[in-house]
């Protein structure tokens, strides 16, 4: 059965080296169980460009910074987004994701248009200041040990939910967000639409999502009130450029919600985690953060100044990426058959940008295992060419400061108001996600 599937593949011509694994599922076990290591040991036998077989598909792996960049900065050529189906089906077809060319260019455009400098200065960050603040209140009363995982998930999904379509902490807020973490979960699953599968849950908090917005839409449209949120604005005809169909609008909702979920769940969690290990780093971050409480009033807001100035801060959320590798990589698929480094892939190949082990060159950062958030006080390290934790090229993360500005906030109020230890001994995933699988204890005092 092996040698089936290496022969299957051997009469293309020019593939990259490699092997295929089993037929159908390829090489996904070790790629799952072994992870980083597989990935390491291929390209120590094969280079930095090796073909494989994961997740259902025939894979090539690029490891090589430059074409990682290469391909990241061609779509045009015919390297598209490459996700899952299931992934596909579930967020929808006018999904960022979904649309290449000018289908893209259109719906990152009302994207960046939501998302940008001034819109966070004037209108997000207020609401992530207000949500925060309520957010991170009381966790040292009553049961003072909390989960910092649910609270994470919870202040990501809910943040913007609040950014979106201005709904509060309320039993309408709940609903919603038990649906959207079915949707989440299904779009990590096998496509296998059969009842009980992660999948068909998915798939069905997605029609009860898309019916909740659809409702939604026709409230606001019947009540002709204004509303300063992002449903607001993609509503708005005349301040928005490009006229969205209600399915576009449901699908930029549903991205921007997906996007930004475990993105800056796992991101804030890991902070939290490195904090607690680095009583130095913690002390410093603290120091800017007490520097900005102590010159305001208790009730005075976060404000874009503040943010601005919240350099050590940036810096921790930076290196928190790296050494966690919140994001391994991301895919890509050939829309035709197409050279790269002198092979040839052939169409409807996957991509695997795989830009983890970046984050460990020693090379690019010295002393590569260290948590040492110093090193990007440097603000150059951002532009670098390798800099690639939002990605990079055509689909750089559009929502790169709305996330900083979130997870700096939260932080704001974490460090400021609490001092906390591990309950101890919980168990950490780093790959293929992040996650701490029975949660991460943390018992709370006030500051
Ligand atoms: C720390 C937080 C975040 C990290 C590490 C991150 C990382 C990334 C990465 C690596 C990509 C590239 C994906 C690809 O090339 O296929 C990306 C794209 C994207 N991100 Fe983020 N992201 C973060 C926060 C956010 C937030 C808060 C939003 C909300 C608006 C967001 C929205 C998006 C969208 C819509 C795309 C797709 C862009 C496109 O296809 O043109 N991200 N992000």
């Amino acid at each position: 059965l092996l040698k089936w599937n290496e022969v299957k593949y051997r009469r293309k011509k020019g593939l990259p080296p490699g092997t295929m694994g089993w037929p159908f599922f390829g090489e996904t076990t070790e790629f799952l169980k072994q992870g980083p290591s597989f990935m390491k040991n291929q390209r120590a036998r094969y280079g930095s460009l090796y073909k494989s077989h994961i997740l259902g598909c025939p894979t090539v792996v690029s490891m090589d910074p430059e074409l990682n960049r290469f391909i990241l900065m061609n779509e045009a050529k015919g390297l598209v987004p490459g996700y899952p189906q299931s992934m596909l089906d579930i967020l929808g077809k006018s999904n960022i994701a979904a649309v290449h060319g000018p289908a893209h260019r259109r719906m990152r455009g009302t994207l960046l248009a939501l998302v940008s400098p001034a819109m966070i200065r004037d209108h997000l960050l207020p609401q992530i200041d207000e949500f925060m603040r309520s957010h991170l209140s009381n966790w040292a009363d009553h049961h003072n040990t909390v989960d910092i995982q649910e609270k994470t998930k919870q202040m990501a999904f809910l943040s913007s939910l609040k950014q979106i379509a201005s709904i509060e902490s309320c039993s309408k807020a709940r609903e919603f967000m038990d649906e959207f973490f079915k949707l989440v979960l299904g779009t990590l699953s096998l496509p296998i639409d059969f009842p009980g599968t992660n999948y068909r849950r998915g798939f069905q908090a997605r029609k009860n999502i898309v019916s909740m917005l659809r409702q939604l839409l026709e409230e606001r449209r019947a009540s002709e009130e204004t509303h300063q949120d992002m449903l607001g604005y993609l509503m708005r005809e005349d301040e928005n450029r490009y006229k969205m169909t209600d399915e576009e609008i449901i699908d930029q909702i549903i991205a921007v919600l997906y996007s930004g979920y475990e993105t800056v769940s796992t991101t804030t969690m890991m902070t939290i985690k490195y904090l607690h290990d680095h009583p130095r780093v913690l002390q410093e971050l603290r120091r800017e953060h007490s520097a900005i409480r102590d010159a305001k009033e208790p009730e005075d807001p976060i404000d874009w100044n503040d943010f601005k100035s919240m350099q050590f801060t940036r810096a921790v959320i930076f290196e928190t990426s790296r050494l966690a590798t919140v994001v391994n990589g991301v895919l890509r698929k050939t829309t035709q058959d197409m050279e790269l480094s002198g092979f040839t892939i052939p169409k409807g190949w996957r991509i695997y940008v795989y830009t983890r082990e970046i984050n460990y060159d020693p090379h690019l950062y010295e002393d590569p295992l260290a948590f040492n958030p110093w090193r990007w006080m440097d603000r150059s390290m951002e532009s670098q060419n390798y800099f690639l934790l939002f990605g990079g090229g055509t689909r750089q993360c559009p929502g790169k400061e709305l996330g900083i500005a979130e997870i700096s906030t939260f932080l704001h109020y974490f460090v400021t108001r609490y001092r906390w230890e591990e309950v101890g001994g919980e168990k950490l995933m780093k790959f293929p996600r992040v996650e701490a699988p029975k949660g991460l204890h943390i018992r709370v005092r006030s500051y």
